[in-house]
């Protein structure tokens, strides 16, 4: 590999090209929230499957009150779940509920606000708007027909989708097997929230962020460990992380420090690396490698603010790669106020979002480094500027990556 290092693009590059595709299981639909689907979904039905009644009301045929009726007996019932009724006569009109099919020979629906029934007649109500043919049916087949793709591999599925599918009547669907997770803090400084603290140690923070992230982005497959910085240990716990899982994230160890030892370990056991290091602030240290197993292995720098950022740049287009997703155009949006960059790598700002007269753009909120993880508090992700040194204008459009 040459000395220069990989842009941003790049690196994502590489790790979409890297990360090993998990293979396809049957998931029943309770379990498809945040899958990517692995078959395409074709519609088995016309979607309405039938002229579906849309209000509460009555139905009969427009044409009778085109004719000058304006008042029916009515003749029947029409329920939602049962077989159609038949209106028997054209002077007659049937009770009708919401979710029903439209009886045989109604092609009207009024709602009950608008008529009044006495003695089993229903008169339109004067004040009433005038009845329409079709209206309040949602009409067979206008949202899908019966053969239409409705879903195609690759995608992934959240709460409408999965209502599609079940709609379709199937009870499983071809996803990606769920990736199953280790998170993985690292540091002698490190202690478990809650245990008591020495002034010269820290909570784990890292591993919480982390897992936060991954749950809200649909993952729920997922452990965590802390190791200390002590080589032997670091070799027992990461093989034995690598035995049990398809992606391990480490957090910390990663730099140039003596006690740094976690890409000399992951190699060690076999992870080949991809990558180390990106021309990118925060979070240049990142280390990417692939394991003898297939594993995908992140090793993001320790400063909470860098991991955050690489997590959300790096890994979570990587989980989505190896589970076959289609990649999403990433969002862009403009700054509020120009934004002078200084080092001659990529910086992820920190951002809120504002209205101004152009629309929705993005406030610098940036943090006091990266160990500064309570300046991200209220920040809905990060812009990337290019390389600097250059003065990023309000008008330029940026990508914008949301926690
Ligand atoms: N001589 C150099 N020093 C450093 C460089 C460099 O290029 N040359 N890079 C800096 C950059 S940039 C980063 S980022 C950090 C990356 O450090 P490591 O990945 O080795 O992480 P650690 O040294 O273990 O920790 C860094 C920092 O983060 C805190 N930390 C770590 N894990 C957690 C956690 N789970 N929760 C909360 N905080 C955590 C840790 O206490 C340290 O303060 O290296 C720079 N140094
Ligand atoms: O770039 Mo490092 O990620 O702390 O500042
Ligand atoms: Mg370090």
């Amino acid at each position: 590999m040459s000395s220069r290092l990989l842009s941003p693009a790049e690196a994502e590059a590489a790790i979409r090209q890297q990360a090993t595709q998990l293979p396809a299981v049957h998931l029943p639909l309770a379990a498809l929230s945040g899958a990517v689907l692995r078959e395409s979904i074709t519609s088995t039905r016309d979607q309405p499957p039938f002229d579906r009644v849309t209000m509460d009301g009555i139905a009969f045929s427009f044409e009778s009150w085109q004719g000058g009726r304006n008042s029916f007996r009515i003749a029947g019932t029409q329920a939602a779940g049962a077989a159609p009724l038949t209106l028997p006569d054209r002077t007659d009109c049937i009770e009708v509920m919401t979710g029903a099919m439209l009886p045989i020979g109604c092609d009207c629906v009024v709602p009950v606000e608008n008529i009044d029934v006495s003695d089993g007649i229903a008169q339109l109500r004067d004040d009433a708007p005038a009845p329409v043919r079709n209206v309040n049916v949602h009409a067979r087949g206008i949202d899908s027909r019966r053969g239409d793709l409705l879903l195609p591999s690759g995608c992934r599925l959240g709460p409408a989708e999965v209502a599609v599918i079940a709609s379709n009547g199937q009870t499983h669907a071809s996803v990606a097997r769920p990736p199953r997770i280790v998170v993985i803090s690292t540091g002698d400084e490190l202690v478990e929230p809650g245990q008591p603290l020495q002034d010269w140690q820290i909570s784990r923070s890292n591993v919480y962020a982390v897992l936060a992230s991954l749950r809200q982005h649909g993952y729920s497959t997922l452990s965590h460990d802390h190791v200390p910085d002590d080589l032997p240990k670091l070799r027992e716990r990461l093989r034995s992380h690598l035995a049990a899982n398809d992606v391990m994230i480490l957090s910390g160890g990663v730099s140039m420090g003596r006690f740094d030892y976690v890409p000399q370990v992951l190699q060690e056991l076999g992870v080949r690396m991809i990558f180390h290091k990106v021309a990118q602030r925060p979070g240049k240290p990142l280390w990417f490698g692939v394991g003898s197993g297939g594993q995908t292995v992140y090793a993001l720098p320790g400063n909470p603010v860098s991991t955050l950022v690489c997590l959300t740049r790096y890994v979570l287009p990587g989980l989505q790669a190896a589970q076959g997703a289609t990649a999403r155009t990433v969002e862009t949006i403009s700054l509020a106020q120009s934004y002078e960059v200084k080092p001659p790598l990529a910086v992820f700002l920190p951002v809120t979002l504002t209205q101004s007269v152009a629309g929705q753009c993005a406030l610098p909120h940036p943090t006091r480094g990266s160990g500064d993880f309570t300046s991200l508090i209220g920040t809905v992700g990060f812009v990337e500027l290019p390389p600097g040194p250059r003065v990023v204008m309000e008008d330029a459009s940026l990508p914008l990556y949301r926690w």
